[in-house]
């Protein structure tokens, strides 16, 4: 069959143009991905073979051999491991599966075409560009492959440019093999030469160590290939001392396909009836496709030191999903299913105690390094604070590992045990005002009040932060409570004298209150005097047991209609034009001067919580009708 010559994806071409210039300096991991790859391979061959007898592939030497020829320039990477049928090479060289690929070659192109080569290499860094980055060093690559158990082979080669071609191969040994045509050294540019035997064993050594198959360098002397130039340990088995960052660094982006260093490293060995090691990585950054479905969690599972299951859900509960890591339990099956795995009595205790951990690695975080923990928080907080709504048993661990935004710091966000201890004399709740963004909270007229008497409150801006307020009641015994919802109270503060102030309040508007109640019937639920004012003259609020608008949103975003709850209008009776509405009602009930007034007053006060009159059109004829006769 003749070659076939075939085009990569766009987002492909473009990731491997910024590759082949590229300006990521450390050029040596190319071989880790390649190694990486190989051994992922072998993985899945054995448990292929495992699970399928009828396979008939030879599973008693899996390896990977290094061959390198420092005449014809080359260096190879085999292993026997699954191999790739045609399509699957289509498929996983020719195109690139990641969602966020488009936006990442984008920005990666803007930081190039800036010249900005530190966040270039932080791009490829945070992504990772796996195969690809054998055109770092390479100017051609071929790559042979054959499935297990199918009967020929293919042929895969490009330069890197636009096109990629493919034959077939008809006697190809099983696995895959590539072979990489070096582009001259040149140490200006980190471009070592990869032909020599000493450069590639350090590489190995240092990146590719803890892989768990050989890894063989192929010599002129045929014995001296028999020692594998890597160690092969386990390195969740070995005590800490035993090893280094860097090699638990190494392992992590094995397991994450992440480029940068973890944040931290968690180590947990169980011991008695169900024995297991687990070592486990928070990541340094949020993947790109964090939020998206199907997200695949980063835990995989090992039963005695051989490899079983890739992302394991069973060992994270989903919002812990960004974990990444090793699980090796002693008393598994090597067949075990994903279905057994989440019955599995002792699998949830494994994952209950998992969990438990990284929220007390969070909590130790804060104290003990102010500085991760603000980036971990800053990068996953949003997806560990999902917790809040689904681990009921580590409530009160999220909720003490949590921070957030504040009126008290505009840079520092706060624990909830720091508001607590914050908290004013005779305060008895917890208050938080939640919205889309930081700036149109902070601007929210909800707020007024608390400034005023100089009362904390929690700015809470992220979606997940509507719906878990709701689940959660209260924290060290505080009862959490919305600034925008039911009436205000503010606590410690309704003396005698007050309570008069206000009835006597309420008798001088009530003929308003009540001609407004019914005038704006259609959209509130009642129109009635604020405590939460100092400037505005008005706000809108939710009734206490009713769902918020954006929670409403929320759900119905999810396919779920809640009933629509009518708010609530609240007026500042000291504010100059309600006191003016006041009056005119009284003098004037009539007039449509007083009927638009109150319209526009409501209007008002959706556009200053960020929101917006149901018919803006008409909210602005009014308000060009107003200011007209005031001219
Ligand atoms: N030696 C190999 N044997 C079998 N399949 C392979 C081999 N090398 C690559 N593949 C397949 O090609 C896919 C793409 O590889 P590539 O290195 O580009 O990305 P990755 O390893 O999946 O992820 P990342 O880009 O994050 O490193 C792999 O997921 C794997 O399915």
């Amino acid at each position: 069959m003749s070659a076939e010559t075939l085009e990569f994806q766009v987002e492909a071409r473009q990731l491997l143009q910024l590759v082949i210039h590229s300006i990521y300096s450390n050029k040596d991991v190319f071989l880790r991905e390649l190694v990486s790859n190989a051994s992922d391979a072998l993985d899945k061959l054995r448990l292929a073979a495992l699970r399928d007898d009828a396979l008939g592939v030879d599973t008693s030497d899996l390896h990977i051999e290094l061959a390198a020829d420092p005449e014809a320039r080359t260096l190879t990477v085999r292993d026997n491991g699954i191999g790739m049928s045609h399509d699957e090479v289509i498929q996983l060289i020719g195109t690139i599966a990641n969602s966020g690929t488009a936006k990442f070659v984008q920005e990666l192109k803007e930081a190039k075409d800036a010249k900005d080569s530190s966040a270039a290499e932080n791009l490829i860094g945070q992504f990772g560009v796996g195969f690809y980055s054998s055109f770092m060093v390479a100017d051609e690559v071929e790559l042979v492959t054959r499935k297990a158990g199918e009967e020929h082979g293919t042929r895969w080669t490009s330069s890197g440019a636009g096109t990629y071609s493919l034959e077939r191969v008809e006697e190809a040994p099983q696995g895959t093999s590539v072979t990489l045509k070096l582009r001259p050294a040149d140490s200006d540019d980190q471009l070592h030469d990869y032909t020599a035997a000493w450069k590639i064993r350090e590489i190995v050594k240092k990146y590719s160590d803890f892989i768990t198959w050989p890894i063989r360098l192929q010599q002129e002397t045929p014995e001296a290939s028999a020692e594998p130039v890597n160690s092969m340990k386990a390195l969740w088995a070995r005590s800490r001392d035993e090893v280094s960052d860097e090699e638990y660094h190494e392992l992590y982006k094995h397991i994450s396909h992440d480029w940068l260093d973890p944040l931290e490293v968690v180590r947990l060995q169980a011991e008695g009836t169900f024995e297991y090691q687990a070592l486990l990585f928070i990541p340094s950054h949020a993947p790109h496709d964090l939020y998206t479905q199907g997200y695949q969690r980063g835990v995989q599972l090992y039963v005695k030191r051989v490899f079983v299951m890739d992302d394991c859900e069973a060992l994270m509960p989903p919002y812990l999903r960004f974990v990444k890591g090793v699980v090796d339990a002693a008393d598994l099956s090597l067949n075990v299913s994903r279905e057994i795995l989440q019955q599995d009595r002792q699998i949830q205790l494994m994952r209950r105690r998992l969990a438990k951990k990284i929220l007390a690695t969070v909590k130790d975080l804060r104290a003990g390094d102010p500085e991760k923990y603000a980036t971990l928080w800053r990068e996953f907080g949003r997806v560990i604070k999902e917790g809040l709504l689904s681990d009921f048993d580590n409530r009160d661990a999220i909720l003490t590992a949590a921070s957030f935004a504040s009126t008290h710091d505009a840079e520092q966000p706060t624990s909830l045990a720091q508001y607590v201890e914050r908290m004013k004399e005779g305060q008895q709740h917890i208050y938080y005002l939640t919205g889309e963004s930081r700036q149109s909270v902070e601007h929210s007229p909800h707020l007024e009040a608390f400034r005023a008497k100089g009362v904390e409150v929690l700015l809470l801006t992220d979606p997940v932060d509507e719906l878990w307020v709701e689940a959660v009641p209260e924290f060290d015994g505080k009862q959490l409570r919305s600034v925008a919802k039911g009436e205000l109270e503010l606590d410690g503060e309704t003396d005698q004298e007050q309570q008069e102030d206000r009835e006597q309040r309420k008798q001088e508007f009530a003929a308003l209150l009540g001609w407004m109640t019914e005038q704006l019937g259609a959209e509130v639920k009642e129109v009635r005097l604020s405590a939460r004012l100092t400037v505005s003259p008005a706000c809108v609020v939710t009734d206490t047991n009713d769902a918020s608008p954006a929670l409403e949103a929320m759900y119905r975003a999810m396919g779920q209609e809640l009933p629509h709850a009518k708010r609530i209008l609240e007026l500042n009776p000291e504010h100059p034009l309600v006191a003016g509405l006041n009056r005119a009602h009284s003098d004037r009930p009539d007039d449509a001067a007083v009927t638009e007034t109150a319209e526009l007053l409501y209007g008002m006060a959706l556009l200053a919580e960020g929101g917006q009159p149901a018919e803006p059109g008409r909210f602005l004829t009014l308000m060009a009708n107003r200011l007209t006769h005031n001219l």
